[in-house]
């Protein structure tokens, strides 16, 4: 048994309405900082809040330490939630905002002082104890309501979106305050944003969700390198997996992923998997940096395609050429300086180990048995 099990979880608003989220199962451990990614409307808010108590189980079981929480009053669970919009309350010093829970808990006012202090140590915000809200800035005021939440020492914390609101330098520094008051404090927490680069930045493991569903469950280098649908490569990674559509066929005793563009050779490793896919259609997927650019026209086994590039978009450390193969546009991004000049004809490689194939009606990847 984990620390928390999220068993079947299901949720419907409304009687006869659809399934929002539908049958949801996740093991966390002690201590773990773990992630919901997915887009606007896939059900992260929906299952933290019912993790809180805040909204009702349609069926299904959420255990903490064993005992099953479902139906247990918001505050008996546990729990901690923080939002979007951190609300703490305007007339109230920091101090008192903190401490106003172990207050409500009847906890001794030594205690309170102690514990009050302790976590503005945590948080960095020990000078600011006198200040009321007005007087601070927003990362300030979202590191009260993260000090307010975590001072009762939940058994999980909760957080919604809670840098959203904040200026996107900001967001990112908050990132790794927000890091670093969880390792302080040992705590056990869920995460919610639809920003990969947030999620991929901060989580112990990511689970993506998707239409109520969850498509993956790993470590950001799991779902970035090993993803398991269509729907996680497309979502994880900027600029995202370039995709094409292709039929499966043996050609001279070979098999081929084949469209009106190229014949690539099926990766030794996958063969045996896409046997069974013979003259079906199957999306292939690579990421912009594994495809690789031989201005020289040199082409290896794995060869794509020749192509000539479009647009260059230089980042500094790398750039992201733009081009065409077929009605497909294919994003490339560099490894090293090298300066593309556009209209530069090249031919594409690919590193085939890191060629991704997906099933068109279950989405799942296709993997070596
Ligand atoms: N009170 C409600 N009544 C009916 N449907 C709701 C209600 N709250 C949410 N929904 C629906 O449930 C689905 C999941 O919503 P939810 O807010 O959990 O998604 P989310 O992933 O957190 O989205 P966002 O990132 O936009 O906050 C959506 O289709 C939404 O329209």
């Amino acid at each position: 048994m984990s620390y928390l099990d999220i068993r079947n979880l299901k949720k419907r608003y409304t009687k006869n309405g659809p399934l929002v989220i539908d049958d949801v199962n996740l093991s966390v451990d002690k201590g773990e900082f773990i992630v919901f990614l997915g887009p606007s409307g896939c059900g992260k808010t929906t299952i933290i809040r019912m993790i809180a108590g805040l909204e009702d189980v349609t069926s299904g079981e959420i255990m903490i330490e064993g005992e099953n929480i479902v139906g247990k009053q918001p505050k008996d669970r546990g729990v901690s939630m923080i939002f979007q919009s951190y609300a703490i309350w305007p007339h109230m010093t920091v101090f008192d905002n903190i401490a106003y829970p172990l207050k409500l808990q009847k906890v001794g006012k030594d205690e309170v002082e102690r514990r009050v202090r302790s976590v503005a140590q945590a948080t960095d915000i020990t000078g600011m104890l006198d200040r009321y809200p007005a007087q601070m800035s927003g990362g300030q005021r979202q590191r009260v309501a993260v000090s307010r939440a975590i001072v009762v020492e939940p058994k999980i914390f909760l957080m919604d979106e809670p840098l959203s609101n904040l200026d996107a330098k900001l967001r990112v520094s908050m990132r790794t305050e927000l890091k670093n008051i969880h390792e302080k404090q040992h705590s056990t927490s869920i995460f919610v944003t639809h920003d990969q680069s947030e999620a991929m930045s901060m989580a112990d493991r990511i689970v993506v969700i998707y239409k109520g569903r969850i498509e993956q469950i790993g470590t950001p280098m799991e779902v970035y390198m090993d993803s398991a649908t269509k729907f996680v490569a497309e979502f994880i990674g900027t600029p995202p997996t370039n995709f094409f559509d292709v039929t499966i066929r043996e050609i001279g005793g070979r098999l081929k992923a084949v469209n009106n563009s190229f014949e690539f050779n099926v990766p030794d490793e996958l063969e045996e998997a896409l046997k069974p896919y013979e003259d079906k259609e199957v999306d292939m997927g690579i990421r912009p940096e594994f495809i690789g650019l031989s201005p020289e026209l040199e082409r290896t086994e794995w060869h794509l395609s020749d192509t000539v590039i479009s647009f260059v978009e230089p980042q500094g450390s790398h750039s992201i050429l733009i081009t065409r193969i077929g009605e497909t546009e294919v994003k490339i991004h560099t490894t090293s300086h090298m300066y593309i000049k556009p209209s530069t004809t090249a031919a594409l490689n690919v590193e085939p180990d890191k060629v991704m194939f997906f099933d068109r009606e279950t989405t799942k990847r296709i993997r070596k048995p």
